[in-house]
């Protein structure tokens, strides 16, 4: 299984790198155990009378040794281990974040933004953490534990007084098999919740600007507010559970304890047993409720890491929708026609198709104009062209060849598209318009802003092309953002450009302006024109009109008005407007 894989590769990259804190910290737990016996014979030899100064000393001196070399090796061995946890955070983000970029249009459409940053964020350090916790904890109770057994057995200490004193201990394995599953499940609950909380963050903050104008603050309080009650519902769920097996456990160990000092006490006075290997058991049972109390916590936070992994597991086995196929061509853009044949789409999950029966060809270096009403599904065929979404095999062929058996990269890197609504990203300006390529001249980004008539704006702003955008910096009008996306997109030059009503908020004066500009620079390019208002696409070699996903219209401006349907309608309404 893949997702298995985000953590088995790493811990088998590193595995000698985990072999080493493990052995530090199992060495630092071997020096431990070695306390309660010291401290056994210490007794003995004070009860038989016969300790000397020097004795004093000698045992002073090794129990110092014992308590540094336990805290050098144990801090080593945690550092080493929690560099392995930190590192395999950072790794596993970054092949989440590969993993999410490969990820269609689709899937960002059907998973909010909220929840992926909850698998980038809770998830991966839910399992960083409890891995970095269960190597920490699992070596330091298996070893001492292997440590005193190898000790005890070593000494005088009678088995059957040994046997019952663990007797309570060995009950934990069936708690945790008890209790395992059910954390298991609520921890889930848990993290789904998280995910829905983030999910609703996300969106009343993306939509903030809406609340506030609409004066609907209540309701999305009241919105968020649920998302976080079913937090905290599912959270003390959890706790309850989890609380009452970790309460167990040192219950247990309490019990172990009275049997040792009831038996092991009785045990001395009848002179079965030294007082020195009295305390020595005594010491070394109060040593072991820790660990196995910590065992506990391992098994609560493996449980919340398997879920957490499980998810992460079943968001790395996502394919992504579009594919490349294995062989795949290059296309030579400039040279590229357009050919859509028979088209029909539905989108996923969509009752009805958004285009049908549509054929067209576009020679290289035509201007195409595309209107029609809202959601007739102009932006869709864009999408297809770009193979955002997957056409059906056989209905669009770009230079001859099928987009299915184009290279994405080629694909994408000789279309240009301008969006509707045009991202700007929180860097500077210059840097948003270059964002096909950085490392332009400031000599280009200047003149593809002029093209797209957002250079004087620019220039009054204070640090003009270095001017910070977005969340750290200024925001840009409606117009101006458009603008400065029309930019982005010029100046990729690519052999096939297309505009998604990308004029549609600038005045009327600064729309002749662009038209003109993009025929000039686009002149012998292929151009695909989406607009509402006729005048940005009249200049068009032809127009195509949709209605309800079928071209119902087509041919230039003049033919157009010439046929006296949908096309003229529009226009004589759009000019009694302007007149
Ligand atoms: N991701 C999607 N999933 C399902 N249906 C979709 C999706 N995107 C668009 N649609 C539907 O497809 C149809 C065409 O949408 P499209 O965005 O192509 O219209 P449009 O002509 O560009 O509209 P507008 O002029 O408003 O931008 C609409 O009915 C829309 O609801």
């Amino acid at each position: 299984m893949r997702g298995k894989r985000l953590l088995f590769d790493y811990v088998k990259a590193n595995w000698y790198r985990y072999v080493l804190a493990v052995s530090i910290m199992g060495a630092a737990q071997v020096i431990h155990s070695l306390f309660p016996i010291v401290v056994g014979n210490f007794t003995d030899e004070l009860e038989m009378n016969g300790l000397t100064a020097q004795g004093v000393r000698h045992y002073g001196l090794l129990l110092l040794a014992i308590g540094a070399g336990y805290g050098v090796m144990f801090g080593f061995g945690q550092y080493n281990n929690h560099k392995l946890g930190r590192t395999f955070e950072y790794q596993a983000r970054q092949q989440l974040f590969e993993h999410f970029t490969r990820l269609s249009e689709w899937y960002f459409s059907k998973n909010g933004i909220g929840k992926l940053l909850s698998f980038m964020l809770n998830d991966v350090s839910s399992v960083r953490e409890s891995i970095a916790n269960a190597i920490n904890q699992l070596t330091s109770a298996a070893v001492l534990l292997a440590s005193i057994i190898v000790i005890l057995a070593g000494s005088e200490i009678p088995w059957t007084f040994i046997m019952v004193c663990v007797l309570p201990l060995l009950s934990i394995p069936f708690m945790v098999v008890y209790f395992g599953p059910r954390i298991r499940s609520r921890s889930r609950r848990v993290q789904e919740a998280l995910a829905a909380m983030t999910d609703s963050a996300e969106e009343q903050f993306g939509g903030i600007r809406v609340t506030k104008t609409f004066a609907v603050e209540e309701i999305a309080r009241q919105r968020f507010g649920k998302t976080v009650d079913q937090i905290r519902d599912n959270h003390l769920s959890l706790v309850r559970l989890s609380s009452m097996f970790q309460s167990l456990l040192p219950m247990v160990g309490g019990l172990s304890l009275v049997i040792t000092i009831v038996y092991g006490g009785w045990l001395t006075l009848q002179g079965a047993m030294t007082t020195g290997m009295f305390v020595a058991v005594t010491l070394y049972i109060r040593m072991l409720v820790h660990p196995l109390q910590q065992i506990g916590n391992v098994i609560n936070t493996m449980q919340r890491a398997s879920a957490s992994l499980e998810r992460l597991n079943q968001l790395l086995e996502i394919r992504p929708d579009i594919q490349e196929s294995a062989d795949a061509v290059p296309i030579v853009g400039a040279q590229a026609s357009i050919e859509i044949r028979d088209l029909t789409f539905t989108y996923p999950e969509a009752g009805k198709p958004s285009l049908s029966d549509i054929s067209l060809t576009i020679q290289p270096g035509e201007t195409i104009g595309i209107v029609g009403k809202t959601g007739s599904g102009k932006t869709t065929l864009l999408k297809l062209l770009l193979r955002v979404y997957d056409p059906p095999r056989g209905t669009i062929f770009i230079g001859g060849i099928d987009v299915h058996d184009i290279k994405l990269e080629s694909l994408r890197k000789n279309i240009a598209y301008v969006p509707q609504e045009g991202f700007l990203f929180s860097t500077t300006i210059r840097e948003n318009i270059a964002f096909s390529n950085r490392q332009l001249d400031l000599s280009r980004v200047e003149e593809a802003s002029r093209q797209a008539e957002i250079f004087g704006n620019i220039m009054e702003l204070p640090d003009r092309f270095e001017t910070m955008l977005g969340e750290r910096g200024l925001t840009l009008s409606g117009g101006q953002r458009q603008r400065t996306s029309l930019a982005r997109g010029l100046i990729k030059d690519a052999p096939i450009l297309l505009l998604d009503d990308s004029v549609s908020a600038v005045d009327a004066v600064t729309e002749t302006k662009i038209i003109r500009n993009l025929r000039k620079v686009r002149a012998g390019k292929t151009t695909i024109l989406i607009a509402h208002r006729i005048s940005a696409l009249r200049h068009a070699d032809r127009i195509y009109v949709l209605d309800e996903g079928r071209i119902i219209e087509q041919g230039t401006h003049e033919q157009l008005l010439r046929l006296g349907g949908y096309y003229t309608s529009l226009y004589a309404l759009q000019e009694e407007g302007i007149s």
